[in-house]
């Protein structure tokens, strides 16, 4: 073991099958790999989303986290950012020799993604940093060695360049069709008459939403029409959450407000399934809360049925539009496989497809290419544009990264301000 060697920054590319927690936990528990000897007999730190819910689950069962003094504001009602900075300055207090870095950036939005590059540079003049990352422009660069993670083995050291350009894109075939027999959205009450397609399916006027007597956005108004494709953008805590609560159905504080849904005014007796009949969603929260025993193409089914899984018999059109998509993502030979059994960029594909088989009215994609490595990213945001240019759907997506390609060509901005945050739309010219 070579512990004499020099301390280097080390930048380790990982994907969903690397085992990366396990690997990070075998390197502060003491058990190195021989690359790395320079870190043996050290004290390290674990900086991670996970080791931060742990904190934060502490915090609801002791009413104390243990990670600040007693007495500081609540972890949960913290933003993101505040979050990572107060869990970097609680591992700074034990003095590491080095920290493990797992995918510092992710959730991050940009004010505090540069925050934190600027502070870990600083830091890297005086702890070793083990930075594991999936996306290439992550990478900081203090960092002196690369190498990649496979199944839990570091290999490749130190010279691991990762593979820029790959050979796999989401086919060129068109977005299937719709299901049959799809309902047709009523106009707003009021409303001029419009051809059932141009009808408004979101309408917000002067929208106001408070939380114990803090106003979280204010002054909102927002109409998303059939076919629109809208990026949802502002830093973490400014709303964006809040605000497509009130749309999925899924936020007590939609009531009271000046709201029309696909149709009809919010609090008019609709129940939320009628909502959500609707929208197709995803938010990667959808993946940790599901097991994955059910088959790619009955997975893609349950999103014509709204279900996670499938429990009834398909339908031979349903199993048809399924093949159909699967072919799109080049996974016809893989039907009947398990989506556990699948990558976690094969997942994600198949989730966010599962939310376009019925050609909703309305896509919500919250963070859909967050936790990915650049490739799979790469194949969500080529499914995206192409659903977005190839369908009716009506596209909202909320991404904290800048993603090659992905450019909408509506942006409402949440600005956040001493009252709350408020909305600035802008429009995109093509191109
Ligand atoms: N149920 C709640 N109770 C109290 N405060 C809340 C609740 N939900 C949201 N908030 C507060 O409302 C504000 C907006 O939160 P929201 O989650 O909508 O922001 P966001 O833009 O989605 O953030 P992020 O990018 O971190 O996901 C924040 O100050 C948050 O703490």
């Amino acid at each position: 073991m070579n512990s004499d060697l020099e301390p280097i920054h080390t930048a380790i590319y990982t994907n969903s099958d690397s085992r990366k927690r396990d690997f990070a936990h075998d390197l502060l528990q003491g058990r190195i790999p021989d690359a790395l000897g320079f870190l043996m007999g050290k004290k390290g730190g674990y900086f991670s989303d996970a080791r931060l819910a742990a904190f934060i689950e502490a915090e609801a069962r002791y009413e104390h986290s243990g990670m600040g003094d007693a007495g500081e504001q609540s972890l949960k009602t913290r933003s993101t950012g505040e979050r990572k900075r107060a869990l970097l300055d609680f591992l700074l207090k034990q003095k590491p020799d080095f920290i493990v870095l797992d995918d510092p950036f992710d959730n991050l939005d940009r004010a505090f993604q540069e925050e934190l590059r600027q502070r870990l540079l600083d830091l890297s003049e005086s702890v070793t940093l083990i930075q594991l990352v999936n996306r290439a422009a992550d990478v900081l660069p203090c960092m002196q060695a690369f190498a990649r993670l496979d199944g839990g083995k570091l290999v490749e050291f130190p010279d691991y360049k990762p593979v820029t350009e790959s050979q796999d894109n989401i086919k060129k075939l068109s977005i299937p069709p719709a299901p049959s027999g799809a309902p047709e959205l009523p106009a707003p009450p009021g409303a001029p008459e419009l051809p059932a397609r141009d009808n408004p399916l979101v309408i917000m006027r002067d929208v106001r939403v408070e939380f114990s007597g803090k106003t979280a956005v204010t002054g909102i108004s927002w109409e998303i029409k059939p076919g629109d494709f809208w990026e949802l953008r502002g830093p973490n805590g400014s709303g964006k959450t809040t605000l497509i609560s009130l749309i999925t159905g899924d936020s007590p504080k939609a009531y009271g407000q000046d709201l029309h849904l696909f149709g009809r005014a919010k609090g008019s007796g609709e129940s939320v399934w009628e909502i959500k009949e609707h929208i197709g969603y995803f938010t990667p929260a959808m993946m940790d809360r599901f097991r994955g025993y059910h088959s790619l193409e009955n997975m893609l089914i349950s999103g014509l049925t709204d279900s996670i899984g499938l429990y009834i018999r398909p339908t031979e059109n349903q199993q048809s539009l399924a093949r159909q998509w699967l072919e799109l993502l080049g996974l016809e030979r893989s039907a009947g496989e398990l989506l556990r059994n699948q990558s976690y960029g094969t997942q994600r594909l198949i989730f966010c497809a599962r939310a376009m088989i019925k050609h909703p009215p309305l896509l919500i994609l919250d963070e859909p290419t967050a936790g990915l490595d650049d490739h799979a990213a790469r194949l969500v945001t080529q499914l995206i544009v192409k659903m977005a240019r190839e369908s009716d759907t009506a596209i909202v997506f909320v991404s904290h990264r800048e993603e090659p390609g992905l450019q909408a060509d509506k942006l409402l901005e949440l600005l956040p301000g001493p009252k709350g945050s408020s909305g600035k739309i802008s429009m995109r010219s093509p191109g």
